[in-house]
């Protein structure tokens, strides 16, 4: 459904002596097949929604080929959007207009007819729960409702693909949880492969089949949840012993399937791939050295940990980092400042 290879995008910001290069994608590759889910996850400016603006064909790469549902990015661009639903991070819904006319036009402008684009448009307002809301306009809508319309919109034409730009961004708990139920709904019910951007680790996490991480513009993994938390991070297994000398036998059992056993006062913890295998055997170890556990927890890791092994930084500290570049000027504006080069 999707295939991009060495995508690049190179934003040029300021004038003059100020002028500098952005690289916001760095060559990005991208396989995703039909009926899955794909959660494109990332920090703040890692380069997701100029990923997806490039693949939407509302951006035209510097380098590299994409082909989304078959059709060629650069030389088929209206094949492509016919093919799709799109749903930006802030919306498209005009403020001013009844919800339903706007979903109506929207079909229409896909070439439905209008008593095609009422029947789908309710369907869809049933389906989202957004009963009773057709003739509401967006401006007095909550958050979550107008994000379910923003769906609504995305999906009039009846598209195979599905392009979300973090689409619980904003939204309280739940309203997340209940939005996270209608995505999955897509590929169930629908047969939608959907391709979503977040920076929530528990959305890709409940969501995806399978997560792309993009850091800096360039792809640092993707594979499924669990592969890359069992592969990259491993479980943490924290043993806890009762005296000072059962420390240094636990250090040593532990250490016999971890890599990196740190000890804490009575606590000796460490990662240790797929630790529901290896840790009936350490228990076995432990006791057959008289060592007495006052604990044992073993903490499965979660997108963070791989995000931290992958690249050395926390998701949140890479926010901040990011965050920080921005105040400092080192990263431009989006909306004011950047042209495609
Ligand atoms: N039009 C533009 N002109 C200049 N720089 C841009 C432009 N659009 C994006 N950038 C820069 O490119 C980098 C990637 O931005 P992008 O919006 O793709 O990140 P993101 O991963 O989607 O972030 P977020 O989670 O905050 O939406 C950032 O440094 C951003 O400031």
């Amino acid at each position: 459904m999707i295939r991009a290879r060495g995508l690049v995008q190179t934003f040029q910001t300021g004038r003059g002596k100020q002028r500098k290069e952005v690289h916001a994608v760095r060559g990005v590759d991208l396989d995703v097949a039909e009926g899955e889910v794909v959660g494109f996850l990332g920090p703040n400016g890692a380069g997701k929604t100029t990923t997806l603006r490039m693949l939407t064909t509302l951006l035209k790469p510097t380098a590299g080929t994409a082909t989304v549902a078959g059709f060629d990015v650069a030389t088929q661009s209206v094949d492509v959007r016919r093919s799709i639903g799109y749903c930006s991070q802030v919306g498209s819904t005009f403020s001013g207009a009844y919800a339903g006319d706007e979903v109506v036009d929207h079909g229409m402008l896909y070439g439905m007819s209008r008593a095609d684009a009422v029947a789908k448009g309710q369907e869809l307002f049933d389906r989202l729960q957004l009963e009773g809301l057709w003739r509401r306009m967006p401006r007095n809508m909550s958050g979550g409702q107008k994000r379910r319309l923003d769906i609504a919109m995305a999906l009039i034409h009846s598209p195979s693909l599905v392009f979300l730009d973090e689409p619980t961004t904003g939204l309280d708990p739940q309203a997340r949880i209940n939005l996270w139920q209608h995505i999955g709904d897509l590929r169930d019910r629908q047969g939608a492969t959907v391709f979503l951007t977040t920076h929530y680790l528990d959305e890709a996490d409940a969501l995806a089949d399978r997560i792309v991480i993009i850091d800096r513009g360039e792809i640092v993994a993707s594979d499924t949840a669990d592969n890359l938390k069992a592969a990259v991070a491993g479980d943490l297994v924290d043993l806890e012993v009762t005296t000072d000398e059962q420390v240094a036998v636990a250090r040593d059992k532990l250490a016999s399937i971890s890599d990196d056993v740190e000890v804490t006062g009575h606590h000796v913890r460490g990662r240790v791939p797929r630790a529901g295998k290896a840790v009936p055997g350490l228990l076995r170890d432990l006791e057959a050295a008289s060592v007495a556990l006052e604990s044992i927890e073993v903490v499965r890791p979660t997108l963070d940990d791989v995000f931290l092994t992958l690249t050395g930084r926390t998701l949140r500290d890479a926010e901040a980092a990011t965050e920080g570049a921005a105040a400092d000027g080192e990263t431009a504006d989006p909306e004011t400042e950047g042209a495609p080069s």
